[in-house]
């Protein structure tokens, strides 16, 4: 996948406008609806285990955040997983803060396991600890630089047979076709919150067009969130700048200011 293909894929999203099926934290619902709805999709934050079958039979993709998690929540979780692998739709997991504690690590790793067409999206701590490695991270932030968790994300990418999305200074993009590097983004954005989030966000409405998801989503972030920190004047001003980034990508300046490459 180059910038061409990518920038097809945010053309047909725009078009196509998929529904965004998300179960996510009470942290993120507002930015990741945002997020949404500014680079085109439309997005739809629903729990109810009565109205999942429904809902996955219509949706372009189900995002699974683990981020404020509870027994109820995880069994939502997993009857909603089992719904969308029903209608054959494909499934993001953000394993947010998956090496704080067991209980994020074991439901983490139960939901990858069962997601039929996966997509993994977390920091480089969350992908060390989905791993079963030894990772440094602080709650829901990352202490690991994203090149520290390339093992890790090949390890889950045959485990779970699932693409993996690195986000972090860079971003790496993994799967059974290769690594894609990307080197966009600001350093401010990790002083948001849900600025990761939204990319798994976005990532599922990608994944519902059935392009590269991970590639796609963390191209069109990285870009508009540098874009946007070229603007504010600190978070506040970045939260809003980054919609407004994400509303106004062309092609023309995806082209110009991605920084894509491949590891050999
Ligand atoms: N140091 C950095 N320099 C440039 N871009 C960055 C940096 N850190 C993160 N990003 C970008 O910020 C976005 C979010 O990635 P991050 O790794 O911070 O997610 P996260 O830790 O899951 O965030 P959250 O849990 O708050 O949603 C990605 O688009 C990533 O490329
Ligand atoms: C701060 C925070 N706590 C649980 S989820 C979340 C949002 C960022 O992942
Ligand atoms: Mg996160």
């Amino acid at each position: 996948m180059n910038v061409n293909a990518i920038c097809t894929a945010l053309a047909q999203l725009r078009e196509q406008a998929p529904l965004v099926v998300n179960i996510t934290n009470y942290v993120v619902m507002n930015n990741s609806a945002n997020a949404l709805l500014a680079i085109g999709a439309s997005p739809i934050m629903a729990h109810s285990r009565e109205e999942m079958t429904e809902m996955m039979a219509f949706a372009g993709a189900l995002v699974i955040n683990i981020g404020t998690l509870d027994r109820t929540w995880i069994e939502r979780m997993t009857f909603a997983v089992e719904q969308a692998n029903a209608a054959g739709k494909p499934v993001v997991l953000d394993p947010v803060g998956c090496g704080a504690t067991s209980l994020r690590a074991h439901t983490a790793r139960q939901l990858a396991a069962l997601a039929k067409h996966l997509t993994i999206r977390g920091n480089a701590s969350e992908i060390i600890a989905l791993a079963g490695q030894a990772s440094q991270g602080k709650g829901v932030d990352s202490q690991d630089p994203s090149e520290t968790a390339l093992e890790a994300a090949k390890q889950l990418v045959e485990q779970y047979q699932a693409q993996v999305v690195i986000s972090g200074a860079t971003d790496y993009i993994v799967s059974n076709d290769g690594t894609f590097v990307l080197n966009n983004g600001h350093p401010m954005m990790t002083q948001v919150t849900g600025t990761g989030c939204s990319l798994s966000a976005i990532t599922g409405a990608f994944a519902a067009i059935g392009e590269t998801s991970g590639l796609a989503a963390a191209a069109v972030m990285g870009v508009a969130g540098e874009i946007a920190a070229e603007q504010a004047k600190g978070p506040g001003s970045l939260q809003v700048a980054l919609l407004d980034a994400l509303y106004n990508l062309d092609e023309n300046t995806l082209t110009q200011r991605l920084k894509l490459s491949q590891l050999a």
